[in-house]
């Protein structure tokens, strides 16, 4: 069979050496990269997560930090905590990890971190100013995605692109992105009739719903890009994601697997967008 894999994992590791590159440069001239990450409460899953995020950036020759903080944490005390990191001068860039606990209001948080730190680009300047093409951070995910595509030699303008979810840190910006790159955009989501007739004119289909395996071979058209974004567990608790990979992958030209797909590509923009805040607060 011919292999039509997306390999996430080694488009992320090609980018990251040429950060890790571009990391040692900054660093003759007397800056360290700072990339400071919160977690509130102690879910395991999300532990997983930022410790992989922490390891990354020290291994790119980042100054790394990790806060983790208790689940009784107020609200706060965490905006306290983040105007602290505002204000530091050695930190270019801070994440805080969603979700957080339900006392606290995840958007009073994300306008609590000052845009030019906000290496996520979750904060509503950011995202503004990415709507009208101004430059700002651009969220990981989507931006992973557009940076594997463009690794491959894919171009995407005039292509007809489904994206599957419309949430504010993956599918609303992800179509955003593919319409600043000239695709036609179609939005599918939980209120669209009839899922699989839409998804079944994606020339490019991107899948984010967090639903373990609901995109099968009948939503998609033969020879299409399949783009996985869903971290789920199956029944066994193996990782998988929202597209059922060993059925859709006889169809699909081009498909990436969980993991070693979307995921190390996230976590390698997320280095990007701190080493580029670096260097933009040190001159
Ligand atoms: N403020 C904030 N920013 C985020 O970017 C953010 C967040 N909150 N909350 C949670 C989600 C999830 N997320 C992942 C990134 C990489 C992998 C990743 O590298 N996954 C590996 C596998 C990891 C494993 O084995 O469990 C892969 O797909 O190969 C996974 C999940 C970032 N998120
Ligand atoms: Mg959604």
């Amino acid at each position: 069979m011919v292999n039509n894999i997306l390999d996430g994992k080694k488009i992320a590791s090609s980018i990251q050496s040429d950060i890790e590159q571009q990391v040692k440069t900054l660093k003759q001239s007397g800056v360290v990269p700072g990339l400071t990450v919160i977690i509130v409460g102690d879910n395991p899953a999300s532990i997983t997560y930022v410790t992989n995020k922490k390891r990354t950036s020290e291994r790119l020759g980042m100054n790394s930090a990790l806060l983790e903080l208790p689940e009784s944490t107020t609200e706060l005390e965490l905006v306290n905590k983040i105007v602290e990191l505002n204000n530091d001068p050695t930190v270019h860039g801070i994440l805080v990890q969603l979700p957080l606990p339900r006392h606290i209001d995840e958007s009073k948080i994300i306008h609590a971190i000052s845009p030019e730190k906000d290496v996520d680009g979750f904060h509503p300047i950011n995202v503004g100013k990415f709507v009208i093409g101004e430059e700002s951070f651009l969220p990981c995910t989507p931006y992973g995605i557009m940076e594997m595509l463009h690794f491959e030699g894919i171009d995407v303008a005039g292509k007809h692109v489904v994206v599957v979810g419309r949430s504010n840190i993956v599918g609303k910006p992800m179509g955003l992105m593919m319409l600043k790159n000239n695709a036609t955009v179609t939005y599918v989501h939980s209120k669209t009739v009839d899922v699989s007739s839409i998804t079944k004119q994606a020339d490019i289909l991107i899948v984010a719903v967090g639903k373990a395996k609901f995109i099968t071979s009948e939503f998609v058209k033969d020879g299409a890009i399949v783009i996985d974004v869903g971290m789920n567990r199956d029944e066994n608790g193996k990782l998988c994601g929202d597209v059922d990979f060993e059925n859709v992958r006889n169809i699909a030209s081009f498909i990436t697997p969980v993991p070693g797909g979307v995921g190390p590509m996230t976590i390698t923009m997320l280095m990007k967008n701190t080493l580029e805040s670096a260097k933009k607060l040190s001159t």
